[in-house]
């Protein structure tokens, strides 16, 4: 299969779809991969360590998406790349739909076939294209919530974990899953006090076993996160229904209420956020302030680390890559049904139900649309 690889034009996106040991392993199964040139420059990868195992360099981003049967990205097609895509080829790459109509509507009219990473499972119900990405933006919301709350940027003048003799800041993680314990391992390591809210009681259970009483375990409803989200100096938003938009579960009229300088992290934002004042925001210009309370809204945080995200990615997707490249799309999906749930749109069909029934399409399901 000829794999095409181009550079990712997102604001301030450095990772790339495959990394050189990737594409050596591709090769290896006896497949050609195009890369743009330039295009691992953001992970200290120049197009000498691509041709190193056997890639060719491709001077645009037009001759890759021409040429290529399989696209494989990172970040969700921007509205030039998706003009690019046609029916026959097939998208493997990060797509977050539900709150993105244009770009659906976009990806139904190319007839492409579209993978979406983070709707991939695994046996167990997880989500193993998401898990990486989640673990470095998890420990990065700490990162930037800890940098938000400093004077310069709008915050109340807070160091998380205080002093002796003058108390940490309250941290609050709403969603309990990858993001969420990434999150309050870091914001535990930096010694501030953490509360965490799930609506799920296996979670609390797995994070009370893993953190013991330092971590403050409470089952999440509407009173419960008024209370705790009053109360908070940084909340880190981690929730997700798969596939779907996130519920907002943070409302104006709270933000009120908060204590002004505070901070409101929304990691979930790629799935349109789970406060209601939050929209994405950009490395570039990554906060705003509504009501005193600072705004942290990056959808592709990853992004800047990434030489770490890169690695971490490639070692989940590539075993899925290979599948995809060696058996071809109708064999490796009607194989494997994890990988089948990554099908989100097929010959301008929608093939994923969150997707369909947010945006009001009609929904195929994907084992049916293989046969289209
Ligand atoms: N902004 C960025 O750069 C990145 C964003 N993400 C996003 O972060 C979000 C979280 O991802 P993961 O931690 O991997 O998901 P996960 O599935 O591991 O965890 C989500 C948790 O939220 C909980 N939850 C769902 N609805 C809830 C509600 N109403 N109240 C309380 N808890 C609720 C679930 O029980 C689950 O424990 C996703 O939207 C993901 O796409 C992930 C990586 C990078
Ligand atoms: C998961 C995601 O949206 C990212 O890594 O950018
Ligand atoms: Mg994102």
């Amino acid at each position: 299969m000829l794999i095409g690889v181009p550079k990712e034009i997102k604001n301030h996106e450095y990772r790339v779809g495959l990394t050189p040991a990737s594409a050596n392993e591709l090769i290896h199964h006896g497949h050609q991969v195009m890369v743009q040139t330039q295009a691992g420059m953001g992970i200290g990868m120049d197009d000498a360590a691509y041709q190193a195992v056997g890639a060719e360099i491709v001077a645009t981003a037009e001759a890759i998406f021409e040429r290529a049967e399989m696209i494989i990205k990172v970040k969700e097609p921007q509205p030039n790349e998706c003009r690019m895509l046609r029916e026959g080829q097939l998208l493997f790459t990060y797509l977050h739909l539900a709150p993105d109509p244009t770009q659906t509507e976009m990806l139904v009219a190319s007839g492409v076939t579209a993978i979406a990473y983070e709707t991939v499972t695994d046996k167990r119900g997880g989500l193993p294209l998401l898990v990486p990405m989640s673990e470095v933006a998890g420990r990065m919301s700490i990162q930037a919530g800890a940098m938000c709350l400093e004077k310069s940027h709008g915050g109340a003048g807070l160091l998380l974990g205080g002093v002796p003799g003058v108390a940490p800041a309250n941290v609050v993680v709403i969603g309990g899953g990858v993001v969420g314990t990434n999150a309050i391992r870091m914001a535990m390591g930096l010694e501030a006090h953490v509360t965490v809210l799930d609506r799920s009681i296996e979670r609390l259970a797995d994070l009370d076993l893993q953190f013991g009483g330092r971590l403050n375990t409470i089952y999440s409803t509407k009173e419960a996160l008024e209370e705790y989200v009053l109360n908070a100096d940084l909340v880190v938003g981690a929730v997700l229904v798969p596939g779907a938009a996130a519920p907002k579960l943070v409302t104006r009229e709270m933000l009120g209420r908060m204590k002004p300088g505070s901070v409101l992290v929304d990691v979930a934002i790629d799935q349109g956020g789970c406060f209601e004042t939050s929209h994405a925001t950009t490395h570039a210009d990554p906060t705003y302030i509504v009501d005193n309370i600072v705004h942290y809204c990056v959808a592709n945080m990853p992004g800047a680390v990434a030489r770490t995200s890169t690695f971490a990615l490639n070692n989940a997707t590539l075993p899925f890559a290979l599948a995809l490249a060696n058996k071809g799309y109708p064999k490796a999906l009607s194989d494997d049904p994890g990988l089948l749930a990554g099908l989100n749109v097929h010959k301008g069909r929608v093939t994923y139900e969150a997707v369909a029934h947010d945006l009001g399409y009609d929904y195929l399901p994907a084992i049916e649309a293989l046969s289209i």
